[in-house]
């Protein structure tokens, strides 16, 4: 076919950059990325389709470090300390952490969400003098990264790194969707919408939580076996029905769930995922990230008859002060986090790591950033 005067669409890669780090202003730490792992919210950003998008930027948000140095007044963390770099800060000052009602922090999202540091609204990553900007206040795909010290947990030195990296992001996510934001009682019944790591999570914290049947839901029927041993109890492929997807699961749980999580991102199936809930008290959980532009529907009544549509944002857990907590549960093998490392690779190897993202097989790929 012809491609004069079209647009054409093509595969691009990340590239791997010298890129200089400037040294952490007063309120910052500087930390050397010892792991990181990929999710799906970096790929998305680098599809073009996160509003807050900006290029060129360093992408990562799920990773484990050591801090290298510390600006001025930071004294929560000093060069030494393991840690991890946390997207979602928590300052304990500003109004929200305050409110005892989110773990939303307002301190530094206003500068993270246009790729920069609070203290003077620039970068500290540059190329030959040029700004390369920061992505969700982590950017953990460089060997070092300039942080807020708001947005970094201190934990255990003990904890493997290559492990609780994971606890940056996706796992804590899916835990905490189900005992923070839905707060899931002993005996629900729990419908998971999407079996990747988020939605691995939130079956493995529902079945922490007590739930008598975790209904898994996904259009990959490869991803049941393993989803048995993160607590699943039953399994349902879309592709296997005629009937809209929440009719399937009203007719089999007698009139609804209790909760539901939607763990992909896809806007149709947030609205199944709402209306597979019981009338009268059924919560749906938006944890899937959707692209700019995209929008949720649903008849008004589904929600004057009771049922009730919330999201969470990294599982609703205070960030520098939960982390640490959940890495302790890890040390104590309480919560499962070896079991969602499925690849181990190099930065040099990121691009493919980011293709593995999308075999069916693979939940989070682990890149040791120094070798
Ligand atoms: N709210 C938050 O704080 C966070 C949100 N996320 C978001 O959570 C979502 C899930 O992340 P991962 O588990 O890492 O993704 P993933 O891609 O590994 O898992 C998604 C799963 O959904 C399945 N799926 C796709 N379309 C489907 C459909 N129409 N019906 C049923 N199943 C379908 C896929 O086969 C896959 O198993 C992403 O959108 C990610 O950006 C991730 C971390 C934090
Ligand atoms: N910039 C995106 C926002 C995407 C989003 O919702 N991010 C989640 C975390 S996803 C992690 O992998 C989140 O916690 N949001 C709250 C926040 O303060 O960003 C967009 O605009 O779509
Ligand atoms: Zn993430
Ligand atoms: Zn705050």
């Amino acid at each position: 076919m012809a491609t004069q005067a079209q647009v054409i669409t093509c595969k691009v890669s990340l590239v791997i950059e010298e890129v200089e780090v400037a040294p952490p202003q007063a309120g910052e730490v500087r930390v050397k990325v010892l792991f990181t792992a990929l999710c799906h919210t970096d790929a998305y950003t680098w599809s073009g389709k996160d509003p807050e998008g900006l290029f060129p930027c360093i992408l990562g948000h799920e990773a484990a470090g050591i801090v290298e140095s510390v600006g001025e007044g930071v004294t929560e963390v000093q060069p030494g300390d393991h840690v991890i770099p946390c997207y979602q800060a928590e300052c304990k000052e500003c109004k929200f952490c305050k409110s005892g009602k989110t773990n939303l922090c307002g301190k530094v999202r206003l500068a993270t969400g246009v790729g920069v540091m609070l203290n003077d609204r620039q970068s500290r990553f540059s190329i030959n003098g040029k700004p390369i900007y920061h992505f969700m206040g982590t950017s953990t795909f460089s060997q070092y990264t300039v942080v807020h010290d708001v947005s970094v947990a201190k934990i255990d030195p003990k904890a493997p790194l290559d492990k609780v990296c994971l606890l940056g992001c996706g796992v804590p996510t899916g835990l905490g969707a189900v005992w923070n934001t839905a707060k899931v009682e002993p005996g629900s019944i729990v419908a998971v919408f999407g079996l990747g790591t988020v939605g691995l999570a939130v079956a493995e914290g529902a079945k922490a939580a007590g739930a008598s049947r975790i209904i898994g839901i996904d259009i990959d029927s490869k991803k049941f076996d393993r989803a048995k041993s993160f607590g699943v109890t039953e399994f349902i492929n879309p592709k296997d029905h005629e009937k809209p997807i929440q009719q399937v699961i009203v007719d089999l749980t007698d009139g609804g769930v209790d909760y539901s999580f939607e763990c992909i991102g896809n806007v149709s199936v947030m609205r199944a995922a709402l209306e597979c809930c019981h009338k009268g008290w059924g919560t749906s959980v938006i944890v899937g990230v959707a692209a700019s532009g995209q929008e949720i529907s649903t008849r008004p009544f589904q929600l004057v008859t009771g049922r009730v549509w919330k999201g969470t944002a990294f599982g609703g857990f205070k960030s520098r002060s939960q982390v640490p907590w959940l890495v302790d549960k890890y040390m104590k093998k309480e919560i499962k986090v070896d079991e969602y490392v499925t690849h181990n690779m190099t930065l040099a190897d990121i691009n493919k790591a980011f293709d593995l993202m999308h075999d069916g097989g693979c939940l989070r790929v682990v890149l040791d950033m120094h070798i």
